[in-house]
């Protein structure tokens, strides 16, 4: 479903994505760790089409992106760590109105629908988005994903600076999503989430992906370990 091929940006000098190379099936989850500068945001922001590669390919379903590519943007969500909505209309506002910019016409009772499905509580729908939490403001963000019928979501930091219980829940509609066959690229610190949402895990470092490996054949102790000796440039 998402596939980089050699996918290479450079500023000047240097290199800030090095020859990466990465398949993600329908339904996977794939997180990405690597400390700060490691490529991660580099990386999702190609797959959007937000930035060219320098080199190489960012494919989704097997159409070549690149900054003009409606037909790919067409296919994705993205949520960053703090969802862009427009905060003096309500989130079913900004829901009708992303969902009619990507082109589709539902009814209300359906976005409400996508609303609750997202987790957001029906009380809230008709509130200003100024004053939701972190948390709410990706549920919408989950829902304007919902009513694209997004095949790929992109992820960056999304549960940074979210209480347990918001994570938690945020894990759980991505696992849902995931079982419906969407695939999903996360950017991450969070080593426990990586490890209990993904079903692979890349680290990165300086541009390159270093280490993949399976969620559940590496234990949690292992994980941090790795994430350390790779950062260190111990291996
Ligand atoms: N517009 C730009 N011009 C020059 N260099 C850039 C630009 N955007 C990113 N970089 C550089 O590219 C490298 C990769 O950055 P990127 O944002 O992808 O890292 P990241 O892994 O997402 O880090 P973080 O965890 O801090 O978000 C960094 O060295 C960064 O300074």
């Amino acid at each position: 479903m998402l596939k980089a091929e050699n996918l290479t940006k450079q500023y000047g000098e240097h290199i800030a994505l090095d020859r990466l190379n990465l398949e993600i099936k329908a339904g996977e989850v794939y997180c990405l760790l690597g400390s700060n500068g490691a490529g991660k945001s580099t990386t999702i922001n190609i797959f959007l089409g937000f930035i060219p590669a320098s080199d190489g390919r960012a494919l989704i379903d097997g159409q070549e992106v690149s900054v003009n590519n409606a037909a790919t943007r067409n296919m994705v969500a993205y949520i960053p760590e703090i969802v862009n909505l427009y905060p003096t209309l309500s989130g079913m506002e900004n829901l009708e109105y992303f969902s009619a910019l990507s082109g589709f016409r539902h009814t209300k009772q359906q976005l409400q629908s996508y609303m609750q499905t997202a987790g957001l509580q029906s009380s809230a729908l008709d509130n200003r988005v100024s004053s939701y939490s972190k948390g709410m403001r990706q549920k919408v963000g989950i829902a304007i994903a919902l009513v694209k019928k997004a095949k790929a979501l992109f992820l960056d930091e999304p549960t940074s600076g979210l209480d347990p219980h918001a994570s938690n829940e945020f894990s759980q509609i991505i696992t849902r999503l995931s079982e419906q066959g969407v695939s999903t690229l996360m950017a991450t610190h969070d080593l426990l989430m990586a490890k209990n949402l993904g079903n692979r895990i890349g680290i990165m470092h300086k541009g390159r992906l270093r280490h993949e490996m399976t969620a559940n054949e590496v234990s949690d102790a292992d994980l941090t370990k790795l994430y350390i000796d790779v950062v260190k440039e111990v291996i």
